[in-house]
């Protein structure tokens, strides 16, 4: 591990990562991987989550195709540097800020998107002229191998590396010095990788989980905001990070949601879920058990049937859920979706903040001012209002969570800046030493406040009426100089 980060490494300092030119013919390069490798692609990450290649397709490589798109028509303007305002005592010198690669980064990969989640962030550490290792999740082996087969093929080996493995081979790699690291998944992991990250002070992402709630306000076209969230909740087996976790809203609302979303499940699905193509499975036992334990002793109004062998769990909703039973204590991560009722909008936004900040809010309703003050009131790594996950499509909107739900972010302009040092950079000449000496030992009582009049502008009245004084007698000098010479 240790001789494959210095490999990168001394690629890093040759300087091939950092030219325009190499940065976006390793994009291109990327691309064509994708285009080119497309059905082994869809394969692989149908195999890893019981997915069919049509939703392999819309949930995965269209968002890499859309990111590398936007990254080569806008690297030039990302990578160029932005002049800086200066000040007086620096308005005839050259300031700036130069967007620079960090070195070489580390990518770490959850296994519910394994291509996004991966594919992503490299995008961005490539963008932004990085060196970068890429570690996918063991769970979804399928993608995992597939990465280390095409990458390698398409991309500059020596700058850009997959490793794949489990617990220990992560933990060996955390032990290397990276430049900084993009992690991907759950919060108690997410310690241990900020943990290992601190012993060499490297800055970190993390794009961590947690419970995003989905108010529904009495004022609303239910209809709309049941097909919306049950299509976020139950796509990927409800294995998404920003999936609505649980529904808040009106007692009186409860019988009317379940309801409407049965009937839209049915359109989804068809009658027989199990048989559809559109719906996913659990990804492993573990997690089939800890969701089944989950419904214990709730009340389930719709779904509930469950299948171990093939780790199907019906999609299901479970109302008057008790705010402190398990169901509510944990990120669900599955098709189990709990009404909790409140009395109105303000105990919602309490309920909301009484609890960690989550990835993601949402609340519905035809009222514009009501969402406003929602999230006015509350804290969320991101919103969609009257929807649910699209604000992840908007590749201007930064993507990340906040509080318990992670920190930093990426997705187009913001991968870029994530994995880019903005270096302000300041050009003197070397003339100028009478205003210098305002900032040269000794100090005195004249010399702060001439600095305070070139830094602060903060001007005394003699010294303006000097200074207008010299400029007056310069204006003269000129227009004279000009009356001489024509006469
Ligand atoms: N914010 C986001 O963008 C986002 C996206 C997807 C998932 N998530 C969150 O991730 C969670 C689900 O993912 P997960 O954690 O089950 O995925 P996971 O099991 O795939 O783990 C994520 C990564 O951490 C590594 N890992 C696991 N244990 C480790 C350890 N002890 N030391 C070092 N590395 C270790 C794994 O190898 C893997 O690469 C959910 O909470 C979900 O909300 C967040
Ligand atoms: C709008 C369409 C068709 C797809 C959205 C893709 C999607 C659900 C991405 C989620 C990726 C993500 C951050 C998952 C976290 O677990």
């Amino acid at each position: 591990m240790e001789r494959q980060v210095l490999r990168l490494r001394q690629a890093f300092r040759s300087g091939r990562s950092r030219p325009l030119r190499f940065r976006l013919q390793q994009l291109e390069a990327l691309r064509r991987m994708v285009q080119e490798r497309e059905k082994e692609i869809l394969a692989a990450i149908a195999a890893d989550l019981s997915k069919s290649e049509l939703n392999a397709y819309s949930h995965e490589v269209i968002t890499i195709l859309g990111e590398i798109d936007f990254m080569l028509g806008n690297l030039p303007e990302l990578a160029s540097a932005r002049p800086a305002k200066k000040n007086l005592l620096t308005m005839m010198d050259e300031a700036y800020v130069q967007p620079e690669p960090l070195g070489v980064v580390l990518i770490i990969g959850a296994w519910n998107y394994p291509f996004v989640l991966t594919m992503q962030p490299l995008v961005g550490a490539i963008a932004a002229g990085n060196a970068a290792i890429v570690k996918p999740s063991e769970l979804s082996e399928n993608t995992a191998k597939i990465l280390a087969e095409l990458l390698p093929q398409y991309l500059d080996q020596d700058l850009y590396a997959i490793v794949n493995g489990g617990i220990p081979e992560t933990t060996e790699l955390l032990k290397q010095r990276f430049d900084h690291i993009l992690y991907t998944g759950n919060t108690a992991v997410g310690k241990i990788v900020m943990e290992a990250a601190a012993k060499h002070l490297t800055p970190v992402t993390l794009e961590l989980g947690g419970k995003s709630p989905c108010y529904i306000d009495r004022d609303c076209d239910l209809d709309v905001a049941c097909r919306r969230i049950a299509w976020g909740k139950y796509m990927n087996c409800g294995q998404t990070c920003i999936a609505p976790d649980y529904i808040l809203c009106e007692a009186s609302l409860q019988n009317q949601i379940v309801q409407k979303i049965k009937e839209t499940v049915k359109d989804f699905y068809g009658e027989n879920i199990k048989a559809s193509p559109d719906y996913e499975r659990i990804i492993n036992l573990r997690h089939f058990k800890r969701l089944q334990s989950l419904l214990k002793g709730q009340k389930i109004a719709f779904g509930g049937e469950m299948d171990e062998a093939t780790r199907y769990l019906a999609p299901t909703i479970l109302t008057d859920v008790d705010p402190n039973s398990k169901v509510m204590q944990e990120e669900i991560f599955g098709p189990i979706l709990p009404i909790v009722s409140v009395k109105n909008v303000d105990e919602a936004i309490n309920f909301i903040n009484d609890r960690e900040k989550p990835l993601a809010l949402y609340v519905f309703s035809r009222n514009n001012k009501l969402i406003k003050r929602v999230i006015d009131e509350t804290s969320s790594g991101g919103v969609t209002g009257n929807d649910v996950i699209m604000h992840f499509t908007v590749n201007s909107l930064p993507f990340g969570g906040v509080g318990a739900s992670g920190m930093g972010a990426y997705h187009g302009k913001y991968s870029f800046d994530t994995f880019s040092h903005q270096r302000p950079c300041l050009l003197k000449g070397l003339k100028g030493e009478s205003v210098n000496k305002l900032r040269y030992p000794p100090n005195s009582e004249s010399k702060v406040s001439w600095a305070k009049f070139f830094l602060l502008k903060q001007f005394n009245k003699g010294r303006l009426g000097m200074l207008l004084f010299v400029c007056l007698v310069a204006v003269a000098a000129v227009i004279v100089k000009f009356v001489l010479e024509r006469a």
